[in-house]
């Protein structure tokens, strides 16, 4: 038993909670190595506080609350871990504190919310919008309609029920950034919030129209989930104990468009870039990063792989990845000097021994993320007459693992696509699932076979 002390507010200089001008929904490693850095880093930290929410379970409040909101983030780079303790979460409350989220939302005080929800937190259908036919949504309507302050559960229903506290309360403008992994992330966001507030109140969609800017952000930086391994590096190198350290690599970047017009952090001044247009840097991280991401969560298990690096170590693998990039990078804007740069970095950060990513981790929800990852790709490359090799190899060894090959499959929204995987041999369950990506998609009969090929270059050896 260790008698080192947990860490907290009360250990010689650990700093002081800023006052709470954010909220972060969803609060994860994620959030913790990323928008938190970014506001700890910033010339105005002190100024900026937030108050992380989880988004489901209250595993992090839990870990974090006695922690006064203190964290280690251990930045592990070929030149060793380098732990960090981050001050900016000045309270931490699990999801189903709902009365904390709607007084945070009252507060004129608060004027950000950052957001990590995961890409299927946002609950949307077929055409983009709120999905109105999931149980969760009907069940939440139904909630904030008998009353505003009741407890809803999705992700758009709280944030929704968080604006209708702060239009009640006249606290004015505010933004809501998102900073999960989807095109368009703050349209997204727009979308199903404001259905959501239409389903219940349409004088709240009104209200949210004119007073919430939807902010869009591209967000990167690799950060695995916590090991017990981590816990024991960090009470031998700072001497406390921390129930929930954060494991990241050194490489960071946030592109952000926004208006905030109540204000934000000088995240700039921690490197942030602010743009105008954070399309074309969004779809460069999502194809090459994300996208080369899926390829190997599905391929490398079934390769007997667990980690990226082996993964892209592996030369058949890497080849694919290459393959991959090549087809993505033609549908790139930004100038082909930089793109190639991209690349060679990407290889270096997979390649990193001391970041343990598993690939298993990343394979959750492939029917959300091949959608925004590879599909967009293989559209282009087809209206453009070509053969995506590398993209159809995504496909194969999603199939494959649909069909209970490499990692065990965890993604809710898997339904119609598991059927179709299993419907059948390859050559009947193929067309199916491209039909469940892409309605149409399975038609076409160059792409099927050359999905086939892929999957039995993908059992060899
Ligand atoms: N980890 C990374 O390297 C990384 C990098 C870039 C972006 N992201 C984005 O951040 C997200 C979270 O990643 P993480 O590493 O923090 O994961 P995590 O498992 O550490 O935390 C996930 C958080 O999301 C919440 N959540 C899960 N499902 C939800 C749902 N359906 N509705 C509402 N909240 C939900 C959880 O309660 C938790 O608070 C990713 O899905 C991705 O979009 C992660
Ligand atoms: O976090 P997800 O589940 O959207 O995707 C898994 C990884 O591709 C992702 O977490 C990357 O590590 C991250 O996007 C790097 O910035």
């Amino acid at each position: 038993m260790s008698t080192a002390p947990r860490l907290n507010r009360s250990l010689p200089g650990m700093p002081p909670a800023p006052p709470v001008r954010m909220i972060h929904m969803g609060i994860g490693n994620f959030h913790r190595a990323h928008q938190a850095w970014y506001t700890a880093h910033a010339e105005d930290s002190a100024d900026w506080g937030y108050a992380g929410f989880t988004g489901n379970s209250p595993k992090i409040s839990d870990a974090l609350a006695p922690q006064d909101g203190l964290y280690t983030l251990v930045t592990q780079g070929s030149d060793g871990d380098h732990p960090e303790v981050i001050g900016v979460i000045s309270e931490v409350h699990p999801a189903s504190d709902h009365a904390a989220l709607l007084a945070k939302f009252a507060d004129p005080q608060v004027v950000v919310v950052t957001i990590t929800v995961t890409e299927q937190g946002y609950l949307r259908g077929p055409d983009g919008g709120l999905d109105l036919s999931q149980q969760v949504v009907q069940d939440d309507i139904a909630a904030a309609k008998a009353d505003p302050r009741a407890v809803v559960r999705s992700a758009p229903a709280r944030i929704a029920a968080g604006l209708a506290a702060r239009r009640k309360a006249g606290a004015g403008a505010i933004t809501i950034l998102s900073c999960d992994n989807l095109p368009a992330n703050g349209e997204v966001a727009q979308r199903v919030v404001s259905d959501f507030a239409a389903a219940v109140d349409p004088a709240l969609a009104e209200w949210i129209a004119g007073n919430v800017d939807f902010a869009t952000s591209m967000v990167d930086r690799i950060t695995p989930a916590t090991t017990e391994g981590l816990q024991a590096r960090v009470e031998e190198l700072c001497g406390w104990t921390d129930a929930s350290p954060v494991p990241t690599e050194p490489f960071h970047e946030w592109v952000v468009q926004g208006s905030f017009p109540a204000g934000r952090p000088k995240w700039e001044t921690a490197g942030a870039k602010l743009v105008d247009d954070v399309e074309p840097y969004e779809q460069r991280k999502l194809w090459l990063l994300n996208g080369s991401h899926t390829l190997m969560a599905y391929a490398g298990p079934i390769r007997g792989h667990e980690t990226v690096e082996q993964a892209i170590k592996d030369p058949k693998v890497r080849a694919w990845v290459d393959t991959f990039w090549a087809e993505a990078s033609r549908y790139l804007t930004l100038p082909a000097d930089e793109n190639a740069d991209y690349r060679q970095a990407l290889v270096e950060r997979f390649e990193n021994p001391n970041i343990r990513h598993n690939l298993a981790q990343i394979a959750h929800d492939g029917s959300t993320k091949l959608v925004v990852r590879t599909i967009p790709t293989i559209l282009n490359e087809r209206a453009a007459g070509n053969l995506p090799r590398g993209c159809a190899t995504t496909v194969a060894a999603w199939v494959l693992h649909l069909r209970g090959l490499g990692a065990p499959v965890a993604d809710k929204l898997a339904g119609p696509a598991l059927e179709a995987a299993n419907s059948g041999g390859l050559e009947v369950a193929v067309p199916k699932v491209l039909d469940t990506l892409s309605p149409g998609l399975g038609q076409d009969a160059e792409l099927v076979a050359l999905v086939l090929e892929q999957a039995a270059a993908i059992q060899a050896d």
